[in-house]
This record gives C-alpha cells, structure tokens and sequence, in this order.
C-alpha cells in the first residue's frame, strides 16, 4: 500500500510549520526525509499518521485515496521519538500492536516473537520492559510496530541517543527486517548515514517545504539550493562574487586543498584566496577557516601548513568536487 498526501499543512504556536503539496511513498519503498532542527519533520510524518493536535488542512492518501483516520490507524504503524513502553514483559510490549488490533493474546504472542528475533532482542522476551536500555527499548518498539504486519510505517529518529555500535547494528536489523516486509517506509532522521543506509529515495526538507526529493545517492551528492548544501556537508560555499561563476558553487570542506607557497594548481580546480582566521586541530587532519573578501570559508586538510592565522592562503577546490547550486 502506497502513503501520500496533497497540499498537507500543518500550523503550530501560531504559524505554518509544514507545507507540503505532494509527497507519495510507493509500496515496498522507504523514503528518507532529511531536513534540520525544527524543519518540520516530526510535525509532518504525525501529520501523515493523523497523530496530534496541531491545526492540519489538506489530505492523506493510501494507495492514492484520501484516507479517513480510522484506515491510517488499521494500515499504519509508527515508532516515534522515545518510545513508551508499557508496564509488561518486552513479549506483551512486542504484542500490543496485535492486541490492540483485536488478536488474542496467545495467538499476538506468537506472532511477536520472531520480531524480537529479527531485532536481536529475543532473550529479553520475560524481562519487565521498563528495565531496559534505551537501545533495547528501541529495538522493542521497533519489533512492536513490525509485528503487525503495517502496510504503512513511519519511523521518527528510531536510531536516537544510540551508541555507535548499537546503531549500526540496529541500522542492519532495521534493513533485513524491512527487506522481509513490502511496507512504505517513511525515515525521519537528520543524519545522511542512515538515509543512504535505509533509504530508496531522500526528501530534504528545510523550513517545512520539501526543497529536493530524488534518489538517495543522487540527492546526497548533488543539493539544489544553499540551505540543501549546508543540510548535506557542503559547507565549503564559493559565491559568484569570489568566482566569477554564475552560480553559488559547494564543495566538501575535506574536498578543499591548501595550495603550498607558490605551487600552481590543477588545472581545472577553481582557486579562492583568503587570509586564515584560525587553524583547529581535528585528530590527525585541521580545520582551517579564512577570510574571504566575499565572506568565510572552511577547509579540511590533513596538510600541515607552514602559514599561520594572519597569512593570505591559497585554496584550491577540482572542478570534481564542485556542485553548482541555485
Ligand atoms: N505544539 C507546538 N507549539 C509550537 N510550536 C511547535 C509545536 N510543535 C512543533 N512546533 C514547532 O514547529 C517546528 C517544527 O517542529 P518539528 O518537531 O516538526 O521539527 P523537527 O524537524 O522534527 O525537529 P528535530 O530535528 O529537532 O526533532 C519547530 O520550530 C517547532 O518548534
């Protein structure tokens, strides 16, 4: 089943904080949506679920239908920010998603327990669900939604506060286990990893609106306005003033070279000067930041530079690793 919406808007404390004209998730699909603090991500994957009390205009589709709230209750599952879990064993927390759908217990149980398999949490099925770690919770929440089988399922930062292990092997568990399901996944995450890890398709979304939406490794590399580029790492930005280009040109600050004394550059590389503000040791690699007459730039070398703050600094990016955006 396909998840959608036309002209969703959504007002809190007073102003718009989600306008979206179109947005359709195909069955069998999970969309990444990427966006800032604040952009409006939480706000419009509930907006999706018909969850909350925010002022909401607009409508939600399954399989391109406006959807009453009862159906997006029945096709809808949703594993939201710092999941609750109820006073129960993690099995009858992994079961409540069925049970709440009219299974019987025995038979919801049963159903359950290969989720919490999947997920790697199996040999705390007889634990007390309030004594977990928020890692295990996580995962716990995660099994409940995937037990019952959700034609739709949004999933709002599930990999939050998790220790780096714990994360990728969640990331791992999430992926197999959505590959066994032929869901239409909605991600909201602000990490590119996960979008790239999880994702068919990535929507950016920044100030409520959806600024790109494409295929993952196409939007991650290529960001179609400024507030995109900050959004995906490029935060090395050439305006046309420093140019001469028509356009604002990004690139990686890892992308950027120091050039050495006098030493000429690659041949297709654009070339910024400026003064070096600062220069900030970041293990084994510096982080430098200049002054440039159109603004400040960022660069990251693993170069040791004989110049100091102070000195004019030649920067050098390769015609590669440049992204021209609006
Ligand atoms: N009940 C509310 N009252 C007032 N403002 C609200 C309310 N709910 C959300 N907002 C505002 O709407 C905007 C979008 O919030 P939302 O939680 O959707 O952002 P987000 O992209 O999920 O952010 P984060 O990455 O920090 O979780 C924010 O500026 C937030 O302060």
């Amino acid at each position: 089943m396909s998840i959608g919406c036309r002209d969703l808007r959504v007002s809190a404390g007073g102003r718009e904080v989600v306008a979206v004209s179109r947005l359709d998730v195909p069955a069998g699909e999970t969309l990444a949506v990427l966006g800032p603090n604040g952009s409006g991500k939480s706000t419009l994957l509930r907006a999706l679920a018909h969850l909350g009390g925010a002022a909401r205009s607009g409508s939600v589709l399954l399989d391109g239908r406006t959807a009453t709230t009862t159906e997006l209750r029945r096709a809808v599952a949703a594993v939201l920010q710092r999941p609750v879990l109820q006073r129960a064993t993690v099995l009858d927390n992994a079961a409540a998603g069925l049970r709440l759908r009219g299974v019987r217990r025995g038979e919801a149980r049963h159903r359950a327990r290969p989720w919490l398999d999947a997920l790697g949490v199996a040999q705390l099925a007889g634990r007390d669900a309030r004594t977990l770690s928020g890692g295990e919770a996580q995962r716990v929440a995660i099994a409940r939604a995937l037990a019952v089988g959700p034609r739709v399922l949004l999933l709002d930062e599930p990999f939050t506060g998790l220790d780096a292990t714990t994360r990728t092997d969640l990331l791992a568990d999430l992926r197999a286990a959505l590959d066994r399901q032929r869901a239409a996944v909605l991600l909201v995450t602000h990490d590119r990893e996960e979008a790239r890890a999880l994702a068919d398709r990535t929507a950016l979304l920044v100030n409520g609106e959806i600024r790109q939406l494409g295929p993952t490794a196409e939007v991650l590399d290529a960001p179609a306005d400024q507030e995109c580029a900050t959004l995906l790492g490029f935060t090395t930005q050439l305006p046309p003033a420093l140019t001469g280009r028509e356009v604002l040109l990004v690139a990686r600050p890892e992308r950027c070279r120091p050039l050495a004394g006098s030493a000429p550059p690659p041949p297709d590389a654009v070339v910024v000067e400026g003064v070096l503000r600062r220069v900030v040791p970041l293990g084994g690699a510096f982080r430098l930041d200049l002054d440039t007459p159109a603004g400040s730039l960022t660069a990251v070398t693993t170069a040791v530079l004989t110049e100091g703050p102070g000195d004019a600094v030649r920067v050098a990016v390769a015609a590669a690793d440049l992204r021209a955006c609006r």
